[in-house]
């Protein structure tokens, strides 16, 4: 049974999160949504075992003991029934407090645990940096506070116990001595009274049942408390989705812009304006440039364009279609991204090119995606070729390698529109060359919105639309803006000065000659 509730509950848990909004995982620490799990799977399947182990005895006893009681001596069972309700009484107050003090331990555990993660899975950095002790310290210091906390925890328990089972044993007592004055008094004989004492010694056993399964239900409900709010989430963005297994792509017709913002202004946190009545337009098969400074709302604008957030005024269409109206599922297919960090999956070559294509991909099909994105040529080098396992987020490949994957995986999707984030860290120029031919693959007759870090890149599009503090500020062909003395010119200017000041304005364009 706790391996049915602990599928079950893993499963609606993924299922949540999953369908989750982008905005909502901005929040929260990889490492605490899934302590918030395991927590819960604990909790829970320990109240249902205890459940299931004690109550139908529990129930039986009671019945048996109460109504034996009552037939040789009615002020028996009365006193019984006053102890399940203290007893009870006595054990959720106990469990109240234990639950306050549970939250703040799990809340420690939690960070720790977001930490934990975040730690292992960036394990490079923290290496450079020499960052393991200050790592270690931050670390023990949660759980340390754990310590002191459980203590408290635990000393307040146990006095409460005492306390219950002092209340158990008054109690008993009384019981005891009636029937030993009434057996004095001749009322019950010896057999009787020696049955009777038996049978309250029996009462012992669902009292403390009871409050056992009390116990546990209560750490269940304190332990699952974190599982059920996210379980209950409701974010305040739900795009819509079509449901069918295989939704269809937005139809791209002629004549109309493939993309188009509609004075489309934007903040993250309702407060901080990152875009500002943004408006352009990308043709059917035309290459844009987004260029602006870092911070400028490029990766917002592709962010919005993805659905992964609602703008906050405006309209976005794609295929003449406001995205409001589109199913998220049918505007994400209808749109390949090559992300600037390529984001693999542990797994094998072969899975990470087939990713999110479907089991009706052929092997000659894949085979054709890796040739065109150049990947068959580091591929072939491997022992293993395309069962190659890649490691976590594709550790074992180089950053070039990932990127023609990750662009091979975006042929292999065929989507109709295109957003390239140009990769930032340098790769060597054989990689690079590489990579730039597969993207031209890529490209080829794909309307793409590129967020371009190279300035050959941009000299080579169709149109440029640079941004400065969330507003556009231009919007023309690389010889328009080179010719406009904006910021395409200026950064065409810094990059024939090329003295170090220029470079450091460059940087922070992101731009690299
Ligand atoms: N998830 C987020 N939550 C809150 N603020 C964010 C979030 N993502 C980005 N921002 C903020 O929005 C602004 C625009 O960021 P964005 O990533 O769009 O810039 P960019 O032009 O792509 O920069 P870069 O070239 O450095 O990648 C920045 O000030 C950034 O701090």
């Amino acid at each position: 049974m706790s391996a049915r509730m602990r599928q079950i509950l893993s499963s609606r848990y993924f299922a949540k999160l999953l369908s989750l909004p982008q905005s909502w995982f901005d929040e929260e620490l990889t490492g605490s949504i899934t302590s918030k799990l395991s927590r819960s799977i604990t909790n829970v399947t320990d109240f249902a075992k205890a459940f299931a182990n004690n109550f139908f005895t529990l129930l039986l006893t009671t019945a048996a003991v109460l109504v034996i009681s009552a037939w040789y001596y009615w002020p028996l069972t009365v006193l019984l029934g006053i102890i399940f309700p203290v007893y009870v009484w006595l054990t959720a107050l106990t469990s109240r407090h234990w639950q306050a003090r549970q939250q703040l331990i799990n809340e420690h555990i939690d960070t720790a645990g977001g930490r934990f993660q975040e730690v292992i899975s960036q394990i490079r950095v923290v290496k450079s940096f020499v960052t393991e002790r200050s790592e270690q310290r931050g670390f023990d210091e949660h759980y340390d506070q754990t310590v002191g906390v459980t203590k408290e925890q635990s000393t307040h328990w146990h006095l409460m116990d005492t306390l219950r089972r002092a209340v158990l044993n008054v109690v008993f007592f009384a019981i005891y001595a009636i029937i030993f004055v009434q057996t004095a008094r001749g009322v019950f004989s010896v057999g009787n009274m020696v049955m009777l004492i038996q049978l309250m010694a029996m009462a012992r056993q669902p009292v403390q049942q009871m409050s056992y399964i009390i116990d546990n239900a209560q750490r269940a409900v304190s332990g699952s408390k974190d599982y059920f709010e996210v379980m209950e989430t409701r974010p305040a963005y739900a795009p819509i989705v079509s449901g069918g297994s295989r939704p269809t792509r937005i139809s791209i017709d002629e004549g109309r812009p493939v993309v188009a913002f509609e004075d489309v202004s934007f903040s993250y946190d309702g407060k901080d304006q990152v875009l500002d009545g943004v408006g352009f337009e990308v043709g059917r098969g035309e290459r844009v440039a987004l260029v602006g400074e870092s911070g400028g709302g490029k990766s917002t604008i592709v962010n919005l364009l993805l659905g992964l957030y609602p703008a906050g005024s405006g309209t976005i269409r794609v295929g003449g279609r406001p995205t409001a109206e589109i199913p998220v599922d049918e505007l994400r297919r209808s749109i390949g991204v090559v992300f600037q960090d390529p984001s693999l999956f542990s797994g094998t070559i072969r899975e990470n090119i087939a990713y999110g294509a479907g089991s009706h991909v052929t092997e000659e099909e894949l085979l054709e995606a890796s040739r065109k994105a150049f990947a068959d040529r580091f591929v072939h080098r491997f022992p293993n070729g395309y069962d190659t396992l890649v490691g976590e987020r594709g550790i074992k490949l180089s950053g070039g390698q990932k990127q023609r994957i990750s662009i091979a995986r975006a042929i292999l999707k065929d989507a109709p529109i295109l957003v390239l984030d140009e990769a930032t860290s340098a790769l060597d120029t054989k990689s690079e060359r590489w990579v730039q031919a597969g993207l031209e693959s890529l490209m080829a007759g794909r309307t793409s919105l590129i967020i371009a870090h190279r300035l050959s890149t941009i000299s080579s599009v169709d149109r440029i639309v640079t941004l400065d503090q969330g507003r556009v500020d231009e919007i023309g062909t690389p010889a328009e803006l080179a010719a406009s003395g904006g910021i395409y010119a200026e950064l065409l200017a810094l990059q024939a000065a090329g003295s170090r000041a220029d470079r450091k304005r460059l940087a922070k364009f992101g731009i690299r000659m």
